[in-house]
């Protein structure tokens, strides 16, 4: 193993550790924030990721608000419990838990929630902003993955970054937020329909692997030197995480986001922010 950790644990804690005191400077002033999850169904990584939000809101002193509804809800009974989260006073901020079972329409619940509530980053509004340049609440997982670099002194300006995935969570937006001029990267995105998967990623200096296809991300296509993002999951008989990044790319890449360990957590802190952000804006 050549390459350096682009460790994500560690980051987090960081950026938790300056939350605290932004938590502390909001009850101050009166105001308390508090994020509201809603998670439909039983899925156990869907849970894990719920919890460990709710564990990190208790670490900053963010208030929680947790809503669940069984795998056979119907779309009326999910939207709500959206309706009753944006009328909420104590929910400052929420997220819809993605994915939702099948047969639910995931844009209709997410264009019920109330855009001011919106801590994912993930509401059309929010998306439009990203867009228009207007400031807004940033998607978690891309926002999380240029303060990990940022934070390990990574150049993203000018760099060549080759986004592999078109998810609503990552994939779709991750262009948007590198090729803002605060960031000013030039990115490729590669998804099921590129003819030469291999000939972008040998042109990256950045990649980010979130295709969920296990060990998509070969040591002989990546350039000497680049940082590595593993950000797919999938998941071997045992229910261990397998990435979309093969171990031997340690030994090309000069940083690697390990898969745990490296964007997962970062995820996590992002959503953090963008609820202490809101209310924030909030509160004036
Ligand atoms: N509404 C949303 N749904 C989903 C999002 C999202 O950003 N908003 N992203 C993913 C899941 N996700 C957050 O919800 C998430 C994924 C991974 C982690 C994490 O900390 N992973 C750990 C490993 C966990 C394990 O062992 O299973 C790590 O990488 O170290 C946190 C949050 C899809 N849905």
């Amino acid at each position: 193993m050549t390459a350096q950790i682009l460790d994500g644990k560690a980051t987090a804690a960081a950026i938790k550790s300056e939350l605290t005191a932004r938590v502390e400077a909001l009850k101050a002033k009166g105001v308390q924030p508090g994020l509201g999850t809603l998670l439909v169904g039983d899925d156990p990584g869907s849970r894990w990721y719920v919890n460990g939000k709710h564990r990190d809101c208790a670490q900053v002193g963010i208030a929680s608000i947790q809503r669940e509804l069984p795998e056979t809800a119907t779309q009326e009974e999910i939207e709500a419990v959206v309706r009753e989260l944006n009328e909420d006073p104590a929910c400052t901020g929420y997220i819809v838990q993605l994915p939702l079972p099948k047969g639910i329409d995931a844009n209709r619940v997410l264009e019920l929630m109330d855009p001011a509530k919106d801590a994912d980053g993930l509401h059309p509004m929010s998306l439009g902003r990203l867009v228009l340049g207007i400031d807004g609440p940033l998607p978690c997982t891309p926002y999380g993955i240029v303060q990990l670099l940022r934070r390990h002194d990574v150049e993203i300006k000018g760099a060549h970054v080759v986004v592999v995935g078109r998810g609503i969570t990552i994939g779709r937006p991750m262009p948007l937020v590198l090729t803002r001029k605060s960031e000013n990267a030039t990115v490729t995105q590669c998804h099921t329909g590129t003819r030469d998967l291999s000939a972008h990623l040998k042109q990256a200096d950045i990649i980010v692997a979130a295709a969920g296809v296990p060990h998509i991300i070969k040591p002989e296509d990546v350039k000497p030197g680049a940082a590595v993002l593993d950000v797919g999951v999938s998941r071997d008989e045992a229910g261990k995480i397998v990435g979309d990044v093969h171990p031997g790319v340690a030994e090309v890449a000069g940083w690697v986001a390990p898969n745990p360990g490296g964007v997962g957590p970062m995820t996590r802190a992002q959503l953090l922010v963008n609820v202490v952000e809101a209310a924030e804006r909030a509160a004036g």
